[in-house]
């Protein structure tokens, strides 16, 4: 006889399978930025990015814990990120991912509160040595924010400024050619270089700002949320450069919305916050693994309740 638990864990699993698929298949035009995919049983399989293996470390987080003053936002985490992946950070509000992706380029050093313990490598060396540039750290791991936030310049100069002050010493006009083309923005700008940046749509400055980043040649590209002021033709342009840019960069990205962790990354890691004995409120890496295992076949209850939508 079926026991009530067993009945109940397979009718979840099979939504969050029947979601995941749903997701992953469903164009950004007709999902919106919101974690709930439609439970439907006919929802055509998918095929889920193959994960390479983690043979190539980029980043190595090992015992990891950031403190805002006495509060710790995000506890003892431990993960691998592969080059040249594209791995997504998932779970609900207040959970830590923006703390966790700010840990990647030292940005958190920017908060006076912040307080970062633990280990990062960074191609095995200690990020956060004290011979270690921050301002060097920032080049070669570069961030898109949620907000497109382009200098108020034309759009040649905001491509054109960090290789300046670079001191980049080859052919500029050459130089922010290449680089609004594989930012998938060329075509679209090449004729109003010299205008404002701000004149541009909201996705067109998420593409520039993403040209922006790669035109100081980094080599992981962070993006918190980079869709979620976007509309969904905007959001799949930048998911489509993102599939492209992932065989040049190793790319690490938040966001809220499951449809776009299942579409476009090979990794994805759940956290989620827990309350201790004293009623304090601490981020948690739940779970990490191949996106096509955290959305099918997850191994903790807690992930397979926030990829069906009971939570979060
Ligand atoms: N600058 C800060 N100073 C103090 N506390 C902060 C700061 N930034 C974040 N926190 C706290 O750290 C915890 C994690 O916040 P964080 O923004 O990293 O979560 P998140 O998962 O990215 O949330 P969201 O999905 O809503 O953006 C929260 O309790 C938040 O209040």
């Amino acid at each position: 006889m079926t026991t009530e638990p067993s009945r109940r864990i397979q009718r979840l699993r099979r939504r969050a399978l029947r979601s995941a698929q749903t997701a992953a298949v469903a164009s950004p035009s007709n999902a919106p930025d919101a974690p709930d995919a439609p439970d439907s049983t006919t929802a055509p399989r998918v095929s889920f990015r193959d994960a390479p293996p983690l043979t190539t470390p980029v980043f190595e987080v090992g015992s990891l814990s950031v403190f805002y003053g006495d509060h710790e936002a995000v506890r003892d985490v431990n993960m691998t990120i592969g080059d040249r992946q594209i791995t997504a950070m998932i779970g609900p509000s207040g959970c830590g991912k923006s703390t966790m992706i700010r840990c990647f380029n030292r940005m958190n050093d920017l908060i006076p509160t912040a307080r970062v313990v633990g280990k990062i490598r960074y191609h095995g060396e200690n990020l956060y040595g004290k011979e270690v540039d921050p301002i060097e750290v920032r080049r070669r791991i570069g961030m898109v924010f949620q907000k497109p936030n382009p200098f108020p310049k034309s759009i040649y100069d905001n491509i054109a400024y960090g290789p300046r002050v670079g001191s980049f010493k080859g052919n500029l006009d050459d130089l922010v050619e290449e680089t609004l083309t594989r930012a998938a923005l060329w075509d679209e700008v090449k004729d109003k270089l010299k205008t404002s940046a701000l004149a541009l749509s909201g996705g067109q400055q998420q593409r520039l700002c993403i040209a922006r980043t790669i035109a100081v040649k980094p080599e992981v590209i962070l993006m918190d949320e980079p869709c979620s002021a976007l509309d969904p033709i905007a959001t799949a342009k930048i998911e489509d450069l993102m599939e492209h840019l992932a065989q040049e960069f190793t790319i690490v990205v938040v966001t809220h919305n499951m449809q776009q962790a299942a579409r476009v990354s090979h990794r994805t890691a759940f956290f989620t916050s827990d309350v201790d004995v004293k009623g304090e409120r601490h981020g948690r890496l739940v779970e990490y693994d191949e996106t096509e295992r955290i959305f099918s076949n997850p191994s903790d209850q807690r992930t397979e309740d926030y990829i069906s939508g009971r939570f979060g």
